[in-house]
């Protein structure tokens, strides 16, 4: 049955692939899945029509026949459950990877979030300059946490799995921030899930967006 995602019409990330369709993409096309987008602009993502799919208007969305999902941990899961390659076979491991995709939505993300957000938000506060440090702070507690229990493993709980790919993604919301540098096997565990052919094509497919968008 035909997949449909939403995307951004025209991405503030202007194509770095931080915008959470990519963990979408990605997902379809590590288990090989064809997929359209629908472009929304943020006008669009807050009409009756959209908030039908998304009660928050925001993307990704995910419609598969009748069905209709969003909230991207839950969109990448369901495609895990459906198709393999995302999830072990083995019961245990399985749901030792289904912990990974929780904690690094619900444990690693946040700091990293709070710390962007708040450069929007408050970054012009006079006090600001003393919030940064100590949001910069929280973010590295997990990330020496990450770090220590990663050690020298390619993955975060034997093969690759949705966990990696939503935990790479996280990770790649530190770009430019100066911190994820400070981790060499942070680094190299986002390199290598950069490295992989189906990042690259789901990488590749939002960035002709962006180009798209800017006529390039
Ligand atoms: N918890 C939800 C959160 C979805 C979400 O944050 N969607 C954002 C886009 S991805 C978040 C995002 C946006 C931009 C960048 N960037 O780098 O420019 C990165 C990530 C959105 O629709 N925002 C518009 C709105 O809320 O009105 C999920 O995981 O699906």
């Amino acid at each position: 049955m035909a997949i449909t995602i939403t995307a951004f019409e025209n991405s503030p990330d202007g194509g770095r692939g931080l915008a959470r369709d990519m963990r979408v993409r990605w997902a379809l096309e590590e288990v090989g899945l064809p997929y359209e987008v629908r472009l929304v602009s943020l006008k669009q993502m807050k009409e009756p029509s959209h908030l039908a799919l998304h009660p928050f208007g925001q993307i990704p969305t995910y419609e598969e026949g009748d069905l209709a999902l969003f909230e991207t941990g839950a969109i990448v899961f369901h495609i895990a459950q459906h198709h393999k390659g995302l999830l072990p076979e083995d019961e245990n491991a399985r749901a030792r990877a289904i912990t990974w995709m929780f904690s690094a939505l619900n444990t690693v993300e946040p700091p990293i979030v709070e710390r962007e957000q708040s450069r929007y938000l408050v970054g012009d506060r006079p006090w600001y300059g003393e919030l940064l440090p100590i949001l910069e702070d929280r973010v590295r507690v997990r990330l020496d946490q990450l770090a220590n229990r990663l050690g020298a493993s390619e993955w975060l709980d034997g093969t690759f799995s949705a966990a990696d790919l939503i935990m790479v993604l996280v990770l790649r919301r530190l770009e430019g921030a100066g911190i994820l540098e400070e981790y060499p096997s942070l680094s190299a565990y986002v390199a290598r899930g950069e490295a992989r052919p189906a990042y690259k094509r789901a990488f590749a497919s939002q960035l002709a967006v962006a180009n798209h968008d800017r006529g390039t």
